[in-house]
């Protein structure tokens, strides 16, 4: 018989142009944080400038060149994740146990993650892990008020990287990490450069690893945010019970087939009615991509539903509402239910 192998967890770096993905992946490097990851490097230019800094070093590197990740060339998204698959199974390559995918700095890191989940092929093999989204600290607010990928970039990370942070000065810096907070409050945000004694490592708080305190905090503060600009807008739905998935599945479908280009974003927590002893799902969506809902251990804190939507030009009021309006259908349903089970 043979043994399943584990899925190989894909990751995504991005970052707007020149924000400092490369340095950061190097240091990464150098470090030895990426000792058990090969590395999928995407150039807009045919040439592929980055693989010459990053191979420098001797890592397994592939590169992706002559498209943007996002919209030119998915095709070679695939087959890149797929051939370093093919050479990692022949043993032409050391074994890996993840794959970081670093996008060109205008790609929308959103279609990327959906190549990924939406491919049944890739699916088999690979997991996604989530998005790291190195932030320019010298250029963020010029960025922010003119690029939309940027924000795009923002609004997709599970982890925020500042760069450049020797170039601006403590005001500047916690402008920018506000400026970034409105937009992602749930994102980790931390310093390209280690600070003395701290191991880099990308990873540790990709994910919905993020512990009850700062979790809490970072809820609070999309709560008090209220109106943000350019139409943004973020709200906090929690119901205090676990929650029935066919009726919440069948909400969020609803929700993202009628609005999805206006909802950028939802990541948050629920307990299951009938799976309680199983620890609450994470739930991960970027615009109409929704990541594989998986099970979190050491959560006993979360009895119900809590999670964060990141949505432009609508009403928060009217989600609020339907959402409510479903759960308490979902629970009517259980109790219904019990009701039957125990006559
Ligand atoms: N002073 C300073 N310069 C930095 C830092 N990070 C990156 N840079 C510089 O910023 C420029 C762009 O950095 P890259 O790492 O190439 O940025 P990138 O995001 O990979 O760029 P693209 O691939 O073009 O999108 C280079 O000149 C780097 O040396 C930093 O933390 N401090």
């Amino acid at each position: 018989m043979s043994a399943v192998l584990p899925p190989i967890v894909v990751d995504v770096l991005t970052g707007f142009l020149g924000a400092g993905k490369t340095t950061y992946l190097r240091r990464l490097l150098d470090a030895g944080a990426l000792a058990d990851t090969a590395i999928l490097v995407n150039e807009f230019a045919d040439l592929p400038v980055d693989q010459r800094l990053v191979g420098a070093t001797g890592s397994l590197t592939a590169v992706l060149a002559g498209g943007c990740l996002c919209c030119a060339i998915d095709g070679d998204l695939k087959e890149g994740l797929l051939g370093l698959i093919q050479q990692r199974a022949d043993g032409t390559v050391p074994p890996f146990a993840r794959i970081l995918v670093e996008t060109s700095g205008i790609a929308d890191p959103a279609p990327v993650a959906g190549t990924i989940l939406g491919d049944r092929q890739l699916q088999a093999r690979l997991r996604f892990g989530g998005t790291v989204t190195v932030v320019d600290l010298l250029n963020v607010a010029e960025t922010l008020a003119t690029q939309e990928e940027a924000l795009a970039q923002i609004i997709a990370a599970d982890r925020i990287v500042l760069s450049k942070g020797d170039l601006v000065d403590d005001a500047r810096r916690a402008e920018a990490v506000a400026a970034i907070g409105a937009i992602n409050p749930l994102a980790p945000i931390v310093d390209a450069e280690p600070r003395p004694g701290e191991r880099l490592n990308p990873w540790r708080t990709i994910g919905w690893t993020t512990p009850t305190a700062p979790r809490r905090a970072a809820f609070q503060a999309v709560a008090q945010a209220g109106d943000r600009h350019n139409g943004l807008g973020a709200l906090v739905l929690t119901w205090p019970e676990p929650v029935d998935w066919a009726v919440f599945a069948t909400w969020l479908s609803a929700l993202l087939h009628r609005h999805g280009a206006r909802i950028l974003r939802v990541k948050g927590l629920m307990r299951i009615a009938g799976e309680t002893e199983r620890g609450p799902v994470v739930i991960q969506g970027v615009r109409h991509v929704v990541y594989a809902p998986e099970h979190l251990a050491d959560a006993d804190d979360v009895v119900g539903a809590e999670f964060v939507m990141i949505v432009r030009d609508l009403d928060p009021a009217l989600i609020r509402r339907s959402f409510e309006a479903f759960m308490a259908l979902g629970q009517r349903a259980g109790e219904t239910q019990r009701g039957a089970r125990a006559s």
